[in-house]
């Protein structure tokens, strides 16, 4: 028995399609449902779902073999798990953003952002000066309400960002979701985690080819 953390919310959806194109028989209802531990006996196959941000420490912890975290929780949190393989799913990146033509004079400017980590990293490493001001959510309004100069955050189409008028400044990393492992599991489920990356792998590579258009 493999057991899968699954992030709740937005990749959700996406990682189920994609074990479903894998060939594994997942009931129809795993969306529906309010549980939080589903076991599909048929697969050998148990998972649990937990907050996006909590999966790598499920995984880490060894209750759970794999999961499935975005890049950004891969970079924030710096688990101790093996990031096997790049799902291509729930894609989108890391920004900095604010107000546009908005003059920074602070010595160190306020940051607003749910990944402290990567933003003092990231402000680090360009030599600038900031205090990171940590939020949960809705991190553009922070420069709209005077909490903070700028923000990192995740941008997809752009319209969160467009709709309360604020501006991309700079790039930082692109995100996809990954499959994680956790080491241990790795060396005594070998087969069946290996099996797993096996059948996820054939089917990103056959995504977006011609022939599957
Ligand atoms: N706008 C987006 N488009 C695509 N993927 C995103 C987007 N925002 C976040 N993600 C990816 O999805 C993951 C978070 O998903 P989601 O937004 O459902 O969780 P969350 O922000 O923790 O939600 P909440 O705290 O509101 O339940 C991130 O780790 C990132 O990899
Ligand atoms: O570029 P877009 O397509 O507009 O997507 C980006 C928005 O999506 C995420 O927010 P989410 O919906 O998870 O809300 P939250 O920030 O309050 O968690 C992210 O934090 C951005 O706010």
């Amino acid at each position: 028995m493999l057991t899968v953390a699954m992030p709740k919310g937005r990749i959700f959806s996406e990682a189920i399609a994609l074990l479903k194109k894998a060939g594994y028989d997942l009931p129809a209802d795993l969306e529906d449902s309010r549980k939080l531990m589903i076991d599909v006996p048929d697969e050998q196959l148990r998972f649990i779902l937990a907050k996006p941000m909590d999966v790598a420490t499920y995984v880490e912890h060894g209750v759970a073999d794999v999961g499935i975290a975005g890049k950004d929780v891969m970079l924030e949190e710096e688990r101790d798990v093996y990031e096997i393989l790049d799902l291509n799913i729930s894609k989108c990146y890391l920004a900095v953003a604010g107000l546009p033509n908005s003059q920074v004079h602070d010595v160190a400017p306020r940051v607003a952002t749910k990944y402290p980590n990567i933003a003092s990293t990231y402000f680090r490493e360009q030599g600038e000066q900031v205090e990171i001001i940590k939020l949960n959510g809705s991190v553009e309004l922070a420069p709209l309400i005077g909490l903070a100069e700028r923000i990192v955050d995740i941008v997809s189409t752009g319209r969160t960002l467009k709709e309360n008028g604020l501006v991309e400044l700079e790039r930082i990393v692109e995100v996809t979701s990954r499959f994680i492992v956790n080491p241990v599991s790795y060396r005594l489920k070998n087969k069946a985690i290996d099996e797993m990356v096996e059948r996820l792998s054939h089917v990103i590579e056959r995504k977006g080819t011609s022939d599957e258009n």
